[in-house]
Formats: structure tokens, sequence, C-alpha cells
């Protein structure tokens, strides 16, 4: 009887944030008196069902040092890479042999400071079971347009069966490993996790999450972190 697959967490922080038009890469920034990252690692630390957590970091990041988790003995790092396809790539190589194929990876934006512990039960009890695995969203909202250059609407997109992607995304190592791997000797660059299992043909389950696990991404982005954090009870 094989021992039941173990989760682990990577979150990929190897960005500098380019659309954030900071000089310190928006995963340091100070949110609430601690990193944006310190929030996004709080949930995979604390929780005992992750056995571990690999953080994807810049090769000559100088910040994460400083940072809440720096040298706790249950997150290590890992090289990043140009994009965040390689960064978590990366992460994945290094979970190496401490890891298992079947053993479930949970991808998470350190920019995502904001995600529920609720949500995060959510997805992990969908999913442990899947065949395939699957991530957080929500359904989009909003008519969505698809813009002409000059942006004029070319066209009104049906947005009934339009979500948001968001984090963590969950699957299995070996799968996921391969498929990323396959994208990237394809040039596929592909922007999240899922899109890598897409590509081979797999069909991962969206999880309704909440729209208040945003993407730290532009400057008035981090005042909204603030307050969903407030509004969540976590700051104290
Ligand atoms: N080469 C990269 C690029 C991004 N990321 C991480 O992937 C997550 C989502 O990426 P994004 O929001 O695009 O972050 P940046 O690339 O830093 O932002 P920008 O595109 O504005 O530069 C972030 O936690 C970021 O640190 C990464 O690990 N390695
Ligand atoms: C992974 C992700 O957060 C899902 O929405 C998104 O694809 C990251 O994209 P970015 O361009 O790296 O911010």
């Amino acid at each position: 009887m094989s021992p039941s697959p173990a989760l682990w967490a990577v979150l990929p922080a190897a960005g500098v944030g380019r659309r954030m038009g900071s000089t310190t890469p928006k995963q340091y920034l100070d949110l609430a008196g601690r990193a944006v990252i310190d929030h996004a690692l709080d949930l995979f630390v604390a929780d005992v069902r992750i056995r571990g957590v690999v953080v994807a970091l810049d090769p000559t990041d100088r910040y994460w040092g400083a940072t809440a988790y720096a040298d706790h003995p249950k997150v290590v790092r890992a090289h990043g890479g140009a994009e965040r396809c390689h960064s978590v790539l990366n992460a994945l190589d290094a979970l190496g042999t401490h890891a298992h194929a079947e053993d479930w990876v949970l991808v998470h934006d350190a920019a995502r400071p904001c995600l529920r512990p609720a949500d995060l039960d959510r997805l992990i009890e969908a999913l442990i079971e899947d065949e395939v695995g699957g991530l957080l969203g929500i359904p989009v909202r909003d008519t969505m347009k698809r813009a002409e250059p000059g942006d004029r609407i070319g066209a009104t997109v049906d947005r009934a069966a339009l979500w948001h992607a968001f984090t963590p995304q969950m699957f299995r190592l070996g799968r996921l490993r391969a498929a990323l791997t396959d994208a990237l000797a394809a040039n596929d660059l592909v922007t999240d996790d899922a899109s890598a299992m897409e590509r081979i043909g797999q069909a991962p389950r969206l999880i309704e999450g909440h729209a208040d696990n945003i993407k730290i991404t532009r400057a008035e982005d981090l005042p909204l972190a603030r307050f969903y954090l407030q509004q969540q009870g976590r700051l104290g």
C-alpha cells in the first residue's frame, strides 16, 4: 500500500514587478508592516498538510534574507528564471528526491497575499482525489470586449463561461513537471500552470474562490490588498 501522496507548495517569487513601477520587487513591498511574500507564505507554512515550501527567487535577490520565513526549516529556495514558467519548473526540480511524482504541488504566486484559508481548504478538498487537478478562480462579472489596434472594440466576447484564473494551481508533481518541460521545449512560455496541462490535453477543474485573492500587479493593488486583509480580520 503506497503512502498517500504528500502536498508541497511552490511560490514563484522571482519577478521584478515591472508593472508596479517600484525599485523594490513587489513581493517585498510593505503590506501592513510585513512583506507581501510573508502574507502569501503564512498559510502554506502553517498548514500541517503541506510537507514543504519552495520559493523561487531571483539569483541576485537581496531582499529574501530579511523576510519572516527566510530561515524557516519548512522553506527552501530555488533559482527563479526568465519567466514565471521557468521559475516554477526550477522549483519543481528542487523538490527532487524529497517528493514523488504522484505528490501534489500547489503553485501560488508570491504576489497574491490575500488567499483565504477557506479557499485553500476548498481547493485541496475538491482536488485531492481528482484525476487532473485544477485551480482557484472566479467567473468574470463584466461584459468582456476584445480590443482591436487603437483600442477600438473588435468584438464582445461571450462571458458566460469565462473565468479569471487565480492561484493556487494544484497538480501532480510529475505531470506538471512534464507538462512545463514540454511547453518550454516548444518555447510556449505559458503564463500559468494550468495552461501547461491544457497543452497536453488535460482539463483542469475550476474551483470558485473569492475576488479578494488579488495579484499585486499595479500600485493601486497594495492598498486594496491591505483593505482585504483587514476585512478578513488578518491584521490583528
Ligand atoms: N521570471 C519570473 C516572473 C514572475 N515570477 C513570479 O510569478 C508571480 C506572478 O507574476 P507577475 O505578477 O507577472 O510578477 P512580475 O513578473 O514580477 O510582474 P511584471 O510582469 O509586472 O514584471 C509573481 O509572484 C512573480 O514574482 C517568477 O517567479 N519568475
Ligand atoms: C498565474 C496567474 O496569476 C494566473 O492568473 C497569472 O497568469 C500570472 O501572470 P503574470 O503575467 O505572471 O502576472
